[in-house]
């Protein structure tokens, strides 16, 4: 069995992740935190839940989650995991964070685009990027996991098999140009999120400043291993989940759509959770939507010299809570697909 904690239950992804693992055979749900809903039955606020989950939210008490705990999920804004990490080391546990704070290797780096101090440097040394399909074998042997950004986890499986090739693409010439359905805001209020400001509307944020750009770099730069820059601009769309990332870059000389397909065709084949779909399809966010799956659509521009390829995930399964399951999965030793396989809803 395994003991697990949520830190932040009451989130958007607090509650995902209490979806995937409340009838799981082999977990014991122990302490799902909440400031606001402290002595709330969580199946009270979260009616989904009904019948299967019957737990009471509890304010978090640090000391009694690191003792009972054998893993545990921060899903708070970032800077809250820096404290509870370090008791959980500390205690011998594992903790696996879904904000930014253990993403960014470098702590001023951290500090430049998150504007908080990085109080952690030796665990953030230690900690781990949990992307499976790029490190899993590091993931396995974690005691502290970042998990990756949404926006980012969409662009990294989309470049992945170009970026691992070196030369086959101009490392500077990556555009992503992503959209976001709400739930990626967080359930907290927020006027520039509510039904009468994004019904009917589409618009770009965070354009040339978005927190997720040093993220995509810094992965990026590992897997190719030269440094790379790339043009990142999100927008918001009135859909509650998903992401749809359209990333472009300039390929170098010699290579044909036919080649460009086939690298993802092969690198993705014994990935569980990333679909390539055949050359001529596109995917939509529709076909994701509540599953850990990337779907991608990638071809090459012979006009232009481009490839583009077009990525979607779930934000709150791919982009969060169920790569954070599929983290656990690898760290116990466990099938990396277990409680993750099922089939997107349609329509
Ligand atoms: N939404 C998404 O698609 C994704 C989110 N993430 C990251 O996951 C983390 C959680 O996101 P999400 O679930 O969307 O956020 P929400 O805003 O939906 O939930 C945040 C949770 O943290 C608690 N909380 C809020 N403020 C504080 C605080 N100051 N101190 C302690 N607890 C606090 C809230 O409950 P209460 O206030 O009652 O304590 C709530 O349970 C964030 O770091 C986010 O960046 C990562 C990938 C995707
Ligand atoms: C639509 C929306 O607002 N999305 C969020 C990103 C999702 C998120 O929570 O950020 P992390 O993945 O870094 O944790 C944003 O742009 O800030």
């Amino acid at each position: 069995m395994i003991h697990v904690s949520i830190i932040g239950a009451t989130g958007y992804t607090g509650v995902e992740l209490v979806r995937l693992l409340g009838l799981r055979e082999d977990v014991v749900l122990d302490h799902l935190t909440s400031r606001t809903y402290a002595g709330q039955k969580i199946q009270h606020l979260f009616p989904h839940l009904l019948g299967n989950v019957d737990h009471t939210c509890e304010e978090l008490d640090l000391e009694q989650v690191t003792t009972d705990s054998d893993v545990i999920f921060v899903a708070l804004p970032h800077g809250h995991a820096l404290p509870i990490a370090k008791k959980a080391k500390e205690k011998g546990k594992k903790v696996i964070d879904l904000g930014a704070d253990f993403r960014l290797k470098d702590a001023a780096v951290y500090e430049e685009w998150y504007k908080v101090p990085h109080t952690e440097p030796k665990l953030l040394e230690e900690a781990v990027y949990g992307l499976p399909e790029w490190d899993r074998d590091a993931i396995k042997d974690a005691t502290v996991i970042a998990n990756p950004g949404c926006f980012v986890t969409s662009i990294l499986l989309g470049l992945m098999p170009l970026m691992k090739k070196k030369d086959w693409i101009v490392p500077n010439s990556i555009i992503c140009d992503s959209k976001s359905g709400t739930s990626g805001a967080g359930r907290a209020g927020n006027v520039a999120n509510l039904f009468t400001e994004v019904e009917s509307s589409f618009k770009a944020y965070g354009v040339a400043h978005h927190r997720h750009t040093p993220e995509i770099e810094q992965l990026l730069t590992q897997m190719a291993g030269t440094d790379t820059m790339i043009q990142f601009t999100p927008h918001l769309v009135p859909m509650s989940r998903g992401i749809l990332s359209t990333i472009y870059a300039t390929v170098t000389g010699g290579h044909t759509a036919d080649e460009i397909h086939a690298l993802f065709e092969e690198a993705y084949a014994d990935e569980p959770f990333v679909q390539v779909l055949p050359a001529g399809m596109w995917p939509m966010t529709k076909s994701v939507k509540g599953t850990n799956n990337c779907q991608l659509g990638v071809t090459y521009d012979e006009r232009t010299g481009r490839v583009i390829i077009v990525s979607v995930i779930d934000n709150l399964m791919k982009g969060a809570a169920g790569q954070a399951v599929q983290n656990m999965n690898l760290m116990f030793g466990l099938a990396e697909t277990t409680g993750l396989q099922m089939i997107g809803l349609f329509p």
